[in-house]
């Protein structure tokens, strides 16, 4: 049964809210900003609502699998840890878009927010802010896709620090690991750039 509810997490994960949103709004996501089939993409292509839109769908198909999962009573201890990782793996690796997804950090910030009521979405938020007003004050507010790739990859580190510190139980420090292995790689693109 296990195997099924991480299919299912995974083909949540999967569906490509925000390029699909695009599509309906007359624009393709590869083709904007930085290529990648995500919110802030349709945002700048589309506008406001259409990129609020997108952000919340994209952050409902990590957040409700795992929420409804962990809330029925169905998963617990380790089995948490390849159901957490599902939604984020199948945005990364989404077969509807050829296997080439996103970025996966909308689908991270809903997964951690089942995983912790919402405690360790925040204190990433409020790290990638601080980081990004750090980088902003050295680099005079240019940026570029490697350097937001670092923060975001830099910024789950620091979370990981907040979790030791916080002594969080095995599972979830499982999860951050598999879930932080999963947007090493759907950064990858980033680090080859430039
Ligand atoms: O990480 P994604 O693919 O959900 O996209 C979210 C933002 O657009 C990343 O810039």
């Amino acid at each position: 049964m296990l195997t099924l509810w991480i299919a299912i997490s995974w083909l949540s994960g999967s569906l490509m809210f925000s390029y699909w949103l695009g599509l309906m709004a007359r624009h393709n996501l590869g083709t904007i900003g930085d290529g990648n089939p995500g919110g802030v993409n349709l945002y700048k292509a589309a506008g406001f609502r259409w990129g609020l839109t997108g952000i919340a769908l994209d952050f409902l198909k990590g957040y409700l699998p795992v929420a409804i999962l962990l809330g029925s009573g169905t998963i617990e201890g380790m089995a948490i840890v390849p159901i957490a990782a599902a939604p984020v793996l199948g945005h990364a690796t989404t077969p509807f878009l050829k296997f080439k997804g996103g970025k996966a950090i909308a689908v991270t910030f809903g997964v951690w927010s089942a995983l912790t009521q919402f405690e360790i979405s925040l204190v990433y938020a409020v790290t990638l802010a601080v980081l990004l007003l750090i980088v902003r004050g050295i680099k005079g507010g240019s940026s570029s896709s490697r350097s937001d790739a670092a923060q975001i990859l830099f910024g789950m580190l620091i979370v990981l620090g907040y979790m030791l510190a916080r002594h969080f139980p095995r599972e979830l420090l499982w999860c951050w690991l598999a879930i932080f292995s999963v947007l090493v790689y759907s950064h990858r693109r980033e680090f080859r750039k430039e």
